[in-house]
Protein backbone atom coordinates (compact mmCIF):
# COMPACT_ATOMS: atom_id res chain seq x y z
CA UNK A 1 0.00 0.00 0.00
CA UNK A 2 3.09 2.45 0.83
CA UNK A 3 4.71 1.73 -1.91
CA UNK A 4 1.94 2.39 -4.23
CA UNK A 5 2.92 4.50 -6.72
CA UNK A 6 0.40 7.90 -7.28
CA UNK A 7 -0.55 8.54 -10.62
CA UNK A 8 0.80 12.34 -11.51
CA UNK A 9 -1.21 15.45 -11.42
CA UNK A 10 -1.40 17.76 -14.65
CA UNK A 11 1.58 20.32 -15.09
CA UNK A 12 1.36 23.67 -13.41
CA UNK A 13 2.35 26.50 -11.62
CA UNK A 14 4.54 24.78 -8.21
CA UNK A 15 2.81 26.77 -5.31
CA UNK A 16 4.34 26.87 -1.77
CA UNK A 17 4.49 24.05 1.16
CA UNK A 18 0.82 24.72 3.38
CA UNK A 19 -0.11 27.87 0.53
CA UNK A 20 0.08 25.92 -2.54
CA UNK A 21 -1.01 28.16 -5.15
CA UNK A 22 -2.26 31.01 -3.25
CA UNK A 23 -0.03 33.74 -4.25
CA UNK A 24 -0.20 32.28 -8.04
CA UNK A 25 -3.74 33.06 -8.38
CA UNK A 26 -4.83 35.79 -10.79
CA UNK A 27 -5.61 39.46 -9.93
CA UNK A 28 -7.16 39.83 -12.92
CA UNK A 29 -9.17 38.54 -15.33
CA UNK A 30 -7.58 34.75 -14.43
CA UNK A 31 -8.92 33.01 -17.47
CA UNK A 32 -6.50 35.22 -19.95
CA UNK A 33 -3.62 34.20 -17.31
CA UNK A 34 -4.89 30.36 -16.99
CA UNK A 35 -4.34 30.65 -21.45
CA UNK A 36 -0.99 31.73 -20.31
CA UNK A 37 0.04 28.65 -18.00
CA UNK A 38 -1.51 26.40 -20.31
CA UNK A 39 0.92 28.19 -23.17
CA UNK A 40 3.98 27.86 -20.44
CA UNK A 41 3.31 24.17 -19.48
CA UNK A 42 2.46 22.97 -22.65
CA UNK A 43 -0.75 21.39 -21.83
CA UNK A 44 -4.54 22.45 -21.94
CA UNK A 45 -5.03 20.62 -18.65
CA UNK A 46 -3.63 21.96 -15.47
CA UNK A 47 -3.39 21.73 -12.00
CA UNK A 48 -3.76 24.08 -9.04
CA UNK A 49 -3.85 23.88 -5.21
CA UNK A 50 -5.23 25.60 -2.92
CA UNK A 51 -4.98 24.82 1.33
CA UNK A 52 -7.21 21.83 1.50
CA UNK A 53 -8.66 22.09 -1.74
CA UNK A 54 -7.27 20.67 -5.71
CA UNK A 55 -8.26 22.54 -8.69
CA UNK A 56 -8.29 21.66 -12.29
CA UNK A 57 -8.43 23.69 -15.00
CA UNK A 58 -9.52 22.77 -18.13
CA UNK A 59 -8.81 25.12 -20.99
CA UNK A 60 -9.76 23.44 -24.30
CA UNK A 61 -12.98 21.68 -25.69
CA UNK A 62 -11.23 18.30 -26.37
CA UNK A 63 -10.91 18.48 -22.26
CA UNK A 64 -14.36 20.02 -21.51
CA UNK A 65 -16.08 17.85 -23.71
CA UNK A 66 -14.05 14.54 -22.32
CA UNK A 67 -14.85 15.73 -18.64
CA UNK A 68 -17.78 17.84 -18.02
CA UNK A 69 -19.88 16.99 -20.97
CA UNK A 70 -19.17 12.72 -21.79
CA UNK A 71 -18.14 12.28 -17.83
CA UNK A 72 -20.48 14.28 -17.08
CA UNK A 73 -22.39 11.68 -14.30
CA UNK A 74 -19.18 12.24 -12.23
CA UNK A 75 -18.12 15.57 -12.94
CA UNK A 76 -21.34 17.17 -12.41
CA UNK A 77 -21.48 18.36 -8.52
CA UNK A 78 -21.07 21.45 -6.51
CA UNK A 79 -19.05 22.39 -3.86
CA UNK A 80 -20.50 22.71 -0.43
CA UNK A 81 -21.47 26.13 0.57
CA UNK A 82 -21.88 25.91 4.78
CA UNK A 83 -22.71 30.19 4.60
CA UNK A 84 -25.39 29.29 1.65
CA UNK A 85 -26.88 26.20 2.81
CA UNK A 86 -26.24 25.64 6.57
CA UNK A 87 -26.54 29.20 7.28
CA UNK A 88 -28.47 31.09 5.24
CA UNK A 89 -30.87 27.69 4.30
CA UNK A 90 -31.13 28.75 0.22
CA UNK A 91 -30.79 24.90 -0.46
CA UNK A 92 -33.38 25.91 -2.63
CA UNK A 93 -30.67 27.41 -5.00
CA UNK A 94 -29.88 25.27 -8.04
CA UNK A 95 -27.09 25.77 -8.87
CA UNK A 96 -25.62 24.77 -5.52
CA UNK A 97 -27.82 21.94 -5.12
CA UNK A 98 -26.29 18.78 -5.46
CA UNK A 99 -26.24 16.73 -8.47
CA UNK A 100 -28.59 13.66 -9.20
CA UNK A 101 -30.41 13.60 -6.64
CA UNK A 102 -34.10 13.21 -6.89
CA UNK A 103 -34.49 16.80 -5.73
CA UNK A 104 -32.31 18.47 -8.30
CA UNK A 105 -33.87 16.33 -11.30
CA UNK A 106 -37.26 17.73 -10.64
CA UNK A 107 -36.30 21.32 -10.63
CA UNK A 108 -34.09 20.76 -13.60
CA UNK A 109 -36.69 19.16 -15.32
CA UNK A 110 -39.96 21.70 -14.40
CA UNK A 111 -37.71 24.55 -15.31
CA UNK A 112 -37.14 23.15 -18.98
CA UNK A 113 -40.71 22.72 -19.13
CA UNK A 114 -41.33 26.26 -18.45
CA UNK A 115 -38.44 27.78 -19.89
CA UNK A 116 -38.10 25.49 -22.90
CA UNK A 117 -40.72 23.95 -24.78
CA UNK A 118 -43.46 25.08 -27.01
CA UNK A 119 -46.45 26.57 -25.24
CA UNK A 120 -44.33 28.44 -22.58
CA UNK A 121 -41.98 29.91 -25.15
CA UNK A 122 -44.44 32.28 -26.37
CA UNK A 123 -45.79 33.37 -23.65
CA UNK A 124 -42.32 33.97 -22.03
CA UNK A 125 -41.34 36.18 -25.27
CA UNK A 126 -44.36 37.45 -25.43
CA UNK A 127 -43.41 39.22 -21.91
CA UNK A 128 -39.87 39.71 -23.09
CA UNK A 129 -40.95 41.60 -26.05
CA UNK A 130 -42.94 44.00 -23.54
CA UNK A 131 -39.91 44.69 -21.07
CA UNK A 132 -37.96 45.43 -23.71
CA UNK A 133 -40.21 48.51 -25.39
CA UNK A 134 -40.70 49.72 -21.86
CA UNK A 135 -37.09 49.90 -21.35
CA UNK A 136 -37.24 51.99 -24.80
CA UNK A 137 -39.95 54.26 -23.59
CA UNK A 138 -38.20 54.74 -19.97
CA UNK A 139 -34.84 55.84 -21.97
CA UNK A 140 -36.95 58.09 -23.96
CA UNK A 141 -38.97 59.79 -21.28
CA UNK A 142 -36.23 59.73 -18.80
CA UNK A 143 -36.52 62.83 -16.53
CA UNK A 144 -32.98 63.31 -17.44
CA UNK A 145 -33.45 63.30 -21.14
CA UNK A 146 -32.74 66.32 -23.14
CA UNK A 147 -32.61 65.15 -27.10
CA UNK A 148 -29.96 63.18 -26.26
CA UNK A 149 -29.36 61.02 -22.98
CA UNK A 150 -25.99 60.38 -21.27
CA UNK A 151 -25.66 57.44 -19.41
CA UNK A 152 -23.16 56.30 -17.18
CA UNK A 153 -22.34 52.09 -17.95
CA UNK A 154 -21.83 50.90 -14.62
CA UNK A 155 -21.58 47.69 -13.34
CA UNK A 156 -22.07 48.41 -9.97
CA UNK A 157 -26.00 46.92 -8.98
CA UNK A 158 -27.16 50.60 -7.74
CA UNK A 159 -29.17 53.33 -8.29
CA UNK A 160 -26.84 54.76 -10.81
CA UNK A 161 -28.30 56.07 -14.43
CA UNK A 162 -27.50 53.07 -16.66
CA UNK A 163 -28.53 50.39 -13.62
CA UNK A 164 -32.08 52.49 -13.22
CA UNK A 165 -32.59 51.37 -17.05
CA UNK A 166 -30.93 48.01 -17.89
CA UNK A 167 -31.14 46.19 -13.87
CA UNK A 168 -34.72 47.50 -14.18
CA UNK A 169 -35.56 45.83 -17.32
CA UNK A 170 -33.72 42.39 -16.07
CA UNK A 171 -35.69 42.12 -13.45
CA UNK A 172 -38.96 43.72 -15.11
CA UNK A 173 -38.61 40.66 -17.83
CA UNK A 174 -38.23 37.74 -15.74
CA UNK A 175 -40.71 39.03 -13.15
CA UNK A 176 -43.15 38.74 -16.02
CA UNK A 177 -42.45 36.07 -17.16
CA UNK A 178 -42.41 34.10 -13.78
CA UNK A 179 -45.48 35.69 -12.10
CA UNK A 180 -46.41 38.70 -14.57
CA UNK A 181 -45.68 41.00 -12.06
CA UNK A 182 -44.68 44.28 -13.60
CA UNK A 183 -43.18 46.02 -10.87
CA UNK A 184 -44.34 50.29 -10.64
CA UNK A 185 -40.75 51.62 -10.11
CA UNK A 186 -36.99 50.87 -9.40
CA UNK A 187 -38.74 51.63 -5.63
CA UNK A 188 -40.68 48.54 -5.81
CA UNK A 189 -39.73 46.14 -2.87
CA UNK A 190 -39.54 43.15 -5.62
CA UNK A 191 -36.48 44.93 -6.97
CA UNK A 192 -35.18 46.38 -3.25
CA UNK A 193 -35.16 43.04 -2.16
CA UNK A 194 -32.46 41.17 -5.13
CA UNK A 195 -30.23 44.22 -4.20
CA UNK A 196 -30.02 43.17 -0.92
CA UNK A 197 -29.48 39.19 -1.63
CA UNK A 198 -27.45 40.22 -4.77
CA UNK A 199 -24.17 41.74 -2.27
CA UNK A 200 -24.12 38.81 -0.24
CA UNK A 201 -24.88 35.72 -2.62
CA UNK A 202 -21.89 38.11 -4.67
CA UNK A 203 -19.45 37.12 -1.62
CA UNK A 204 -20.65 33.65 -0.81
CA UNK A 205 -19.60 32.93 -4.80
CA UNK A 206 -15.77 35.16 -4.38
CA UNK A 207 -15.61 32.77 -1.36
CA UNK A 208 -15.87 36.00 1.16
CA UNK A 209 -17.02 33.84 4.10
CA UNK A 210 -14.63 32.30 6.28
CA UNK A 211 -16.55 29.76 7.50
CA UNK A 212 -16.39 28.17 4.02
CA UNK A 213 -13.02 27.29 4.91
CA UNK A 214 -13.73 26.53 7.98
CA UNK A 215 -17.09 25.07 8.82
CA UNK A 216 -17.20 24.41 12.41
CA UNK A 217 -17.01 27.98 12.78
CA UNK A 218 -21.08 28.27 11.77
CA UNK A 219 -21.35 26.87 15.68
CA UNK A 220 -19.79 30.07 16.90
CA UNK A 221 -22.41 32.94 18.22
CA UNK A 222 -22.46 36.00 16.32
CA UNK A 223 -21.28 38.66 19.47
CA UNK A 224 -18.04 36.84 19.50
CA UNK A 225 -15.81 39.57 17.32
CA UNK A 226 -15.04 38.64 13.91
CA UNK A 227 -17.99 36.43 13.40
CA UNK A 228 -20.51 38.99 11.48
CA UNK A 229 -21.46 36.36 9.18
CA UNK A 230 -23.67 35.26 11.70
CA UNK A 231 -25.58 38.29 11.78
CA UNK A 232 -24.93 39.05 7.90
CA UNK A 233 -26.70 35.29 7.59
CA UNK A 234 -29.78 36.00 9.66
CA UNK A 235 -30.49 38.99 7.45
CA UNK A 236 -30.03 36.86 4.02
CA UNK A 237 -32.45 34.41 5.44
CA UNK A 238 -34.44 36.82 6.07
CA UNK A 239 -34.44 38.35 2.03
CA UNK A 240 -34.34 34.70 0.54
CA UNK A 241 -37.38 33.92 2.21
CA UNK A 242 -39.08 36.79 0.55
CA UNK A 243 -37.92 36.03 -2.68
CA UNK A 244 -39.02 32.60 -2.06
CA UNK A 245 -42.24 33.84 -0.47
CA UNK A 246 -43.36 37.22 -1.54
CA UNK A 247 -43.80 37.11 -5.33
CA UNK A 248 -45.33 33.94 -4.91
CA UNK A 249 -47.97 34.99 -2.09
CA UNK A 250 -49.09 37.99 -4.70
CA UNK A 251 -49.33 36.03 -7.59
CA UNK A 252 -52.19 33.91 -5.81
CA UNK A 253 -53.95 37.15 -4.55
CA UNK A 254 -54.44 38.30 -8.06
CA UNK A 255 -55.78 34.43 -9.15
CA UNK A 256 -58.19 34.84 -6.16
CA UNK A 257 -59.00 38.56 -7.37
CA UNK A 258 -58.84 37.52 -11.21
CA UNK A 259 -56.29 39.96 -12.25
CA UNK A 260 -53.51 37.71 -13.02
CA UNK A 261 -51.93 37.73 -16.79
CA UNK A 262 -50.72 34.47 -17.82
CA UNK A 263 -46.91 33.40 -16.59
CA UNK A 264 -45.48 30.38 -15.85
CA UNK A 265 -46.68 30.94 -12.45
CA UNK A 266 -50.49 31.69 -12.97
CA UNK A 267 -50.53 28.13 -15.57
CA UNK A 268 -48.79 26.39 -12.74
CA UNK A 269 -51.81 27.21 -10.41
CA UNK A 270 -54.52 26.57 -13.08
CA UNK A 271 -53.32 23.57 -13.14
CA UNK A 272 -53.67 22.44 -9.60
CA UNK A 273 -56.96 24.62 -9.41
CA UNK A 274 -58.45 22.19 -12.32
CA UNK A 275 -57.38 19.04 -10.64
CA UNK A 276 -53.79 17.87 -11.38
CA UNK A 277 -52.96 15.89 -8.91
CA UNK A 278 -49.00 17.11 -7.84
CA UNK A 279 -47.13 15.65 -5.04
CA UNK A 280 -45.90 18.16 -2.34
CA UNK A 281 -42.40 17.57 -3.92
CA UNK A 282 -43.48 18.71 -6.94
CA UNK A 283 -45.19 21.96 -5.71
CA UNK A 284 -42.08 23.00 -3.66
CA UNK A 285 -40.04 22.13 -6.48
CA UNK A 286 -42.11 24.79 -8.77
CA UNK A 287 -42.39 27.14 -5.89
CA UNK A 288 -38.49 27.15 -6.08
CA UNK A 289 -38.24 26.90 -9.73
CA UNK A 290 -39.92 30.37 -10.23
CA UNK A 291 -37.76 31.93 -7.42
CA UNK A 292 -34.49 30.83 -8.97
CA UNK A 293 -35.38 32.19 -12.44
CA UNK A 294 -36.47 35.41 -10.68
CA UNK A 295 -32.90 34.88 -8.77
CA UNK A 296 -30.88 33.73 -10.98
CA UNK A 297 -31.26 36.28 -13.70
CA UNK A 298 -31.37 39.72 -10.78
CA UNK A 299 -29.26 38.59 -8.00
CA UNK A 300 -28.49 35.22 -9.03
CA UNK A 301 -25.70 32.53 -7.43
CA UNK A 302 -22.93 35.52 -7.93
CA UNK A 303 -24.96 39.06 -9.93
CA UNK A 304 -27.05 39.42 -12.70
CA UNK A 305 -26.51 37.86 -16.17
CA UNK A 306 -28.82 39.10 -18.08
CA UNK A 307 -27.92 42.79 -16.97
CA UNK A 308 -23.89 42.00 -17.22
CA UNK A 309 -25.27 41.06 -21.29
CA UNK A 310 -26.74 44.14 -21.81
CA UNK A 311 -23.98 46.21 -20.56
CA UNK A 312 -21.56 43.95 -22.82
CA UNK A 313 -24.13 44.92 -25.74
CA UNK A 314 -24.22 48.77 -25.35
CA UNK A 315 -20.03 48.56 -24.90
CA UNK A 316 -19.80 46.42 -27.77
CA UNK A 317 -21.99 49.03 -30.04
CA UNK A 318 -20.78 52.04 -28.31
CA UNK A 319 -16.62 51.41 -28.97
CA UNK A 320 -17.52 49.04 -32.58
CA UNK A 321 -20.16 52.05 -34.36
CA UNK A 322 -19.18 50.22 -37.62
CA UNK A 323 -21.29 47.28 -36.26
CA UNK A 324 -23.64 49.47 -34.78
CA UNK A 325 -24.15 50.63 -37.85
CA UNK A 326 -24.57 47.94 -40.21
CA UNK A 327 -26.87 46.36 -37.26
CA UNK A 328 -28.96 49.59 -37.81
CA UNK A 329 -29.48 49.72 -41.51
CA UNK A 330 -30.40 45.73 -41.70
CA UNK A 331 -33.06 46.84 -38.71
CA UNK A 332 -34.02 49.97 -40.74
CA UNK A 333 -34.22 48.12 -44.04
CA UNK A 334 -36.93 45.36 -42.41
CA UNK A 335 -38.69 47.97 -40.26
CA UNK A 336 -38.65 51.37 -42.20
CA UNK A 337 -37.56 53.05 -39.62
CA UNK A 338 -42.14 53.04 -38.78
CA UNK A 339 -41.95 50.24 -35.83
CA UNK A 340 -39.87 48.65 -32.98
CA UNK A 341 -39.16 44.88 -33.77
CA UNK A 342 -40.45 41.78 -32.87
CA UNK A 343 -39.64 38.09 -32.58
CA UNK A 344 -41.23 37.89 -36.12
CA UNK A 345 -38.36 39.88 -37.53
CA UNK A 346 -35.85 36.90 -36.06
CA UNK A 347 -35.11 35.47 -39.36
CA UNK A 348 -34.95 38.17 -40.92
CA UNK A 349 -32.48 40.11 -39.23
CA UNK A 350 -29.24 37.46 -39.14
CA UNK A 351 -27.15 40.47 -38.49
CA UNK A 352 -28.10 41.31 -35.41
CA UNK A 353 -28.44 37.63 -34.29
CA UNK A 354 -24.56 37.22 -34.91
CA UNK A 355 -23.48 40.62 -33.35
CA UNK A 356 -25.61 39.07 -30.14
CA UNK A 357 -23.95 35.97 -30.74
CA UNK A 358 -20.84 37.70 -30.83
CA UNK A 359 -21.19 39.58 -27.53
CA UNK A 360 -21.28 36.53 -26.17
CA UNK A 361 -18.23 35.16 -27.52
CA UNK A 362 -16.42 38.12 -27.05
CA UNK A 363 -17.47 39.24 -24.01
CA UNK A 364 -18.29 36.11 -21.46
CA UNK A 365 -20.92 36.60 -19.05
CA UNK A 366 -19.64 33.67 -17.49
CA UNK A 367 -15.78 32.81 -18.55
CA UNK A 368 -15.14 29.93 -16.45
CA UNK A 369 -19.06 28.92 -16.06
CA UNK A 370 -19.82 27.66 -12.95
CA UNK A 371 -16.96 25.32 -11.37
CA UNK A 372 -17.63 21.85 -11.20
CA UNK A 373 -16.98 19.17 -8.24
CA UNK A 374 -15.87 15.77 -9.28
CA UNK A 375 -17.67 12.69 -7.17
CA UNK A 376 -15.23 10.00 -8.06
CA UNK A 377 -11.64 9.16 -8.50
CA UNK A 378 -11.29 9.42 -11.80
CA UNK A 379 -7.63 9.01 -14.67
CA UNK A 380 -7.91 11.53 -17.28
CA UNK A 381 -4.89 10.79 -19.95
CA UNK A 382 -2.39 9.10 -17.26
CA UNK A 383 -3.22 11.84 -14.56
CA UNK A 384 -4.96 11.42 -11.34
CA UNK A 385 -8.34 13.24 -10.75
CA UNK A 386 -9.16 12.43 -6.96
CA UNK A 387 -12.82 12.80 -5.86
CA UNK A 388 -13.73 16.11 -4.24
CA UNK A 389 -11.73 17.97 -7.11
CA UNK A 390 -12.83 21.64 -8.43
CA UNK A 391 -13.03 21.47 -12.39
CA UNK A 392 -12.50 25.41 -13.58
CA UNK A 393 -13.58 25.06 -17.31
CA UNK A 394 -12.19 28.07 -18.93
CA UNK A 395 -14.93 28.80 -21.22
CA UNK A 396 -13.11 32.09 -21.83
CA UNK A 397 -10.47 30.03 -23.71
CA UNK A 398 -12.58 28.23 -25.43
CA UNK A 399 -14.73 31.37 -27.32
CA UNK A 400 -11.32 32.48 -28.20
CA UNK A 401 -10.30 29.60 -30.01
CA UNK A 402 -9.19 30.13 -33.44
CA UNK A 403 -9.84 26.38 -34.20
CA UNK A 404 -13.57 26.80 -33.11
CA UNK A 405 -14.42 30.44 -34.04
CA UNK A 406 -12.13 30.89 -37.11
CA UNK A 407 -9.43 33.65 -37.27
CA UNK A 408 -8.31 36.80 -34.88
CA UNK A 409 -10.73 35.36 -31.97
CA UNK A 410 -9.88 38.73 -30.06
CA UNK A 411 -11.49 40.75 -32.30
CA UNK A 412 -14.95 41.76 -32.38
CA UNK A 413 -16.26 40.70 -35.34
CA UNK A 414 -19.74 39.84 -36.15
CA UNK A 415 -19.66 38.06 -39.57
CA UNK A 416 -17.95 34.88 -38.12
CA UNK A 417 -21.65 34.09 -37.68
CA UNK A 418 -22.64 34.95 -41.17
CA UNK A 419 -22.26 32.55 -43.91
CA UNK A 420 -21.36 33.15 -47.17
CA UNK A 421 -24.99 34.06 -48.46
CA UNK A 422 -25.39 36.52 -45.92
CA UNK A 423 -27.59 34.30 -43.86
CA UNK A 424 -27.00 33.39 -39.91
CA UNK A 425 -24.43 30.69 -39.59
CA UNK A 426 -25.54 27.87 -36.93
CA UNK A 427 -22.47 25.60 -37.68
CA UNK A 428 -20.64 27.64 -34.82
CA UNK A 429 -22.42 25.98 -31.88
CA UNK A 430 -19.58 25.99 -29.73
CA UNK A 431 -20.86 28.87 -28.75
CA UNK A 432 -23.09 27.50 -26.36
CA UNK A 433 -20.28 27.05 -23.97
CA UNK A 434 -20.83 30.96 -22.94
CA UNK A 435 -23.93 28.88 -20.95
CA UNK A 436 -22.07 26.09 -19.49
CA UNK A 437 -21.64 22.06 -19.94
CA UNK A 438 -23.18 18.99 -19.57
CA UNK A 439 -26.02 18.39 -17.23
CA UNK A 440 -25.42 21.97 -15.77
CA UNK A 441 -25.68 23.72 -18.70
CA UNK A 442 -27.73 27.09 -18.23
CA UNK A 443 -31.75 25.40 -18.01
CA UNK A 444 -32.41 29.42 -18.61
CA UNK A 445 -30.26 30.21 -21.51
CA UNK A 446 -33.33 29.99 -24.31
CA UNK A 447 -35.07 33.14 -22.44
CA UNK A 448 -32.11 34.61 -21.83
CA UNK A 449 -30.67 34.65 -25.51
CA UNK A 450 -34.65 35.80 -26.66
CA UNK A 451 -34.40 38.70 -23.84
CA UNK A 452 -30.78 40.07 -24.88
CA UNK A 453 -31.78 39.58 -28.46
CA UNK A 454 -35.11 41.57 -28.76
CA UNK A 455 -33.47 44.26 -26.10
CA UNK A 456 -30.50 44.40 -28.76
CA UNK A 457 -32.95 44.95 -31.43
CA UNK A 458 -34.69 47.30 -30.08
CA UNK A 459 -31.99 49.24 -28.38
CA UNK A 460 -30.57 49.54 -31.53
CA UNK A 461 -34.11 50.66 -33.78
CA UNK A 462 -34.75 53.45 -31.18
CA UNK A 463 -31.34 55.17 -30.37
CA UNK A 464 -27.33 55.44 -31.84
CA UNK A 465 -25.22 55.06 -28.98
CA UNK A 466 -22.31 57.05 -29.07
CA UNK A 467 -19.22 58.60 -27.52
CA UNK A 468 -17.98 56.30 -24.96
CA UNK A 469 -16.07 57.59 -22.26
CA UNK A 470 -13.80 56.42 -19.39
CA UNK A 471 -14.56 57.15 -16.02
CA UNK A 472 -11.67 59.73 -16.34
CA UNK A 473 -12.69 61.40 -19.43
CA UNK A 474 -11.03 59.34 -22.05
CA UNK A 475 -12.10 58.58 -25.24
CA UNK A 476 -13.03 54.79 -25.46
CA UNK A 477 -11.85 52.77 -28.87
CA UNK A 478 -11.99 49.37 -30.17
CA UNK A 479 -8.23 49.61 -29.42
CA UNK A 480 -8.64 50.42 -26.04
CA UNK A 481 -7.17 48.23 -23.73
CA UNK A 482 -10.64 47.05 -21.24
CA UNK A 483 -10.51 45.20 -17.92
CA UNK A 484 -13.24 43.18 -17.16
CA UNK A 485 -13.62 42.13 -13.27
CA UNK A 486 -11.87 39.11 -12.15
CA UNK A 487 -15.20 37.35 -10.70
CA UNK A 488 -17.42 34.75 -11.73
CA UNK A 489 -19.64 37.22 -13.77
CA UNK A 490 -17.41 38.77 -15.22
CA UNK A 491 -18.46 42.99 -15.78
CA UNK A 492 -17.36 45.12 -18.18
CA UNK A 493 -15.18 47.95 -17.19
CA UNK A 494 -17.46 51.92 -15.87
CA UNK A 495 -18.19 54.12 -18.84
CA UNK A 496 -19.83 56.80 -20.29
CA UNK A 497 -21.81 56.65 -23.38
CA UNK A 498 -24.67 58.85 -25.07
CA UNK A 499 -28.06 57.49 -26.13
CA UNK A 500 -29.34 59.13 -29.39
CA UNK A 501 -32.90 58.99 -30.27
CA UNK A 502 -33.31 57.40 -33.86
CA UNK A 503 -37.27 57.25 -34.34
CA UNK A 504 -40.08 59.50 -33.41
CA UNK A 505 -41.15 58.41 -29.51
CA UNK A 506 -44.71 58.12 -30.88
CA UNK A 507 -43.66 54.73 -32.45
CA UNK A 508 -42.50 53.65 -28.96
CA UNK A 509 -45.55 54.78 -26.81
CA UNK A 510 -47.46 53.60 -29.97
CA UNK A 511 -46.06 49.88 -29.30
CA UNK A 512 -46.24 50.09 -25.61
CA UNK A 513 -49.81 50.76 -25.91
CA UNK A 514 -50.27 48.17 -28.24
CA UNK A 515 -49.01 45.50 -26.49
CA UNK A 516 -51.23 46.33 -23.59
C1 LIG B 1 -26.80 35.99 -20.21
C2 LIG B 1 -27.50 35.22 -19.45
C3 LIG B 1 -27.02 33.98 -18.74
C4 LIG B 1 -25.80 33.35 -18.74
C5 LIG B 1 -24.52 33.76 -19.49
C6 LIG B 1 -25.91 32.19 -17.89
C7 LIG B 1 -24.87 31.30 -17.63
C8 LIG B 1 -24.98 30.22 -16.77
C9 LIG B 1 -23.89 29.31 -16.48
C10 LIG B 1 -22.50 29.38 -17.08
C11 LIG B 1 -24.36 28.39 -15.59
C12 LIG B 1 -23.57 27.23 -14.98
C13 LIG B 1 -23.42 26.08 -15.99
C14 LIG B 1 -22.43 25.03 -15.53
O1 LIG B 1 -22.33 24.78 -14.33
O2 LIG B 1 -21.76 24.42 -16.37
C15 LIG B 1 -25.76 28.72 -15.32
C16 LIG B 1 -26.56 28.01 -14.45
C17 LIG B 1 -27.87 28.32 -14.20
N1 LIG B 1 -28.62 29.32 -14.80
FE1 LIG B 1 -27.94 30.67 -16.16
N2 LIG B 1 -27.18 32.12 -17.40
C18 LIG B 1 -27.90 33.19 -17.90
C19 LIG B 1 -29.24 33.49 -17.67
C20 LIG B 1 -30.08 32.74 -16.89
C21 LIG B 1 -31.48 33.03 -16.70
C22 LIG B 1 -32.25 34.16 -17.39
C23 LIG B 1 -31.96 32.08 -15.84
C24 LIG B 1 -33.35 31.91 -15.34
C25 LIG B 1 -34.45 32.16 -16.04
C26 LIG B 1 -30.85 31.20 -15.48
C27 LIG B 1 -30.94 30.12 -14.64
C28 LIG B 1 -29.89 29.29 -14.30
C29 LIG B 1 -29.99 28.20 -13.33
C30 LIG B 1 -31.25 27.78 -12.54
C31 LIG B 1 -28.72 27.59 -13.26
C32 LIG B 1 -28.30 26.41 -12.39
C33 LIG B 1 -28.35 25.09 -13.14
C34 LIG B 1 -27.78 23.93 -12.33
O3 LIG B 1 -26.85 24.12 -11.57
O4 LIG B 1 -28.26 22.80 -12.51
N3 LIG B 1 -29.73 31.63 -16.15
N4 LIG B 1 -26.12 29.83 -16.05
Amino acid sequence: FFLRRRRPTPPGPPGLPLLGNLLDLPKKEAWKTYIEWGKKYNSDFLSMKLPGQQFFILNSSKVCYDLLVKKSAIYSDRPHSTMLYDLIGAGWLIVFMKVNTEYWKIHRYLFRREFDSGDSTSVNKYHALQAARRLIQRLLTSKDYEGELRLQVSFRVDKEECSRFFYRAAVDSILSITYGITPSSFEHPFIQVTEAVNKIFADVARGGYLVDVFPFLKYLPGWIPGIQFQGIASRAKTYAKDVLTGPYAEIQEQLNSGTAVSSVASRFFSEMQEGKNLSEMEKEAMRNVLANAYLDDCAGLISSQSICALYNVVLAMAIHPEVQKRAQKELDDVLGGTRLPDFTDYSRLPYVTALVNEVFRCYPVTPFAVYHLSTQDDVYNGYEIPKGSILIPNAYALLHDENLFGPDTDKFNPDRFIKPDGTFNPDLSDIEVAFGFGRRACPGRFIARDTIWVMTASILTAFEINDPLDMNGNKLTSESALEFTNAMISFPPRMKVTFKPRIPESIVHDAVRHQQ
